[in-house]
């Protein structure tokens, strides 16, 4: 599929399944990902819906301008991009920076989604120098690799990395095509992120899910969804770090599948 241009002429790549008359899922990346990241989700929930991912701006196939970014940014990209494959509303499923940016779909356009999947996030990173510190890191020479690293220490517990030495390879190599400028641009929206005035407006249904070994987003953290999302329910993934969905996939899938099933 040709990129998808948005109000900026930013063209994002867009993997949308033909029109199959089933509810549509659109799927949102984590910092450093790409649509590739949902590869174990797609048998299963391709059951019941049609299955809508995108690289967001900077990642994976889009193009990444060397540009401020904000969460407010991505947001609109994610919308334009339902609107672009002729989807009135959809669930969104969200990880990470793609779970704050479903929170803000949620909260500025609720008329386009039905329930919400929230995945490993939180809806203020703090500290940003934390966020400014790995965006230098990003503009560096080498730097995707340092990042690239830390990255997968804090995306999969120890014991998932010494067993699946193959998908640990391939989350590799997907942060390493992430383009740098896109990397830092995305830390730089992180850092100035903050949700919590949003949350009180999301009226979808809304589940959050988080990795019981998550060190970014941990339990801790993600209370705050749960606390002010109206009726938001909050299930811990056992034996799971950031990437959840890849580390416990089949747990991940049924809990998604039996929310975003149930009437
Ligand atoms: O990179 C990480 O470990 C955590 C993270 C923050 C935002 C995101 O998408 O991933």
């Amino acid at each position: 599929m040709p990129l998808i241009s948005m109000d900026d002429g930013i063209g994002l790549h867009v993997e949308a399944d033909p029109e199959n008359g089933k509810p549509s899922v659109l799927f949102l990346n984590a910092l450093g990902a790409d649509h590739t990241m949902w590869d174990e989700q797609m048998p299963a929930f391709r059951e019941h819906f049609r299955v809508i991912r995108m690289d967001d701006r900077g990642h994976g196939q889009s193009e990444a301008p060397d540009m401020p970014y904000t969460i407010d940014r991505l947001g609109r990209d994610a919308r334009a991009v339902l609107e672009a494959v002729d989807v009135e509303s959809a669930h969104v499923v969200g990880l990470s920076k793609g779970g704050m940016t479903a929170a803000w779909l949620g909260a500025n356009s609720p008329e386009h989604i039905e329930k919400l999947v929230i995945v490993s996030a939180a809806p203020h990173l703090a500290p940003r120098d934390v966020w400014e510190g790995r965006a230098k890191t990003a503009r560096t020479e080498g730097g995707l690799h340092t990042l690239a690293e830390a990255a997968i220490g804090r995306w999969f517990t120890e014991s998932f990395r010494a067993k699946n030495p193959e998908a640990i390879a391939k989350v590799r190599a997907m942060i390493m095509q992430t383009a740098p400028a896109g990397y830092a641009a995305c830390c730089e929206a992180l850092a100035e992120m903050d949700l919590r005035d949003d949350l009180a407006l999301i009226p979808s249904p809304t589940l959050v899910l988080v990795g019981d070994s998550d060190p970014t987003s941990h339990p801790g953290k993600t209370r705050e969804w749960v606390a002010t999302i109206e009726g938001a329910q909050l299930q811990i993934i056992k034996q799971a770090a950031h990437l959840c969905n890849i580390e416990q996939a089949a747990n991940f899938n049924k809990i998604a599948l039996d929310f975003l099933l149930a009437n």
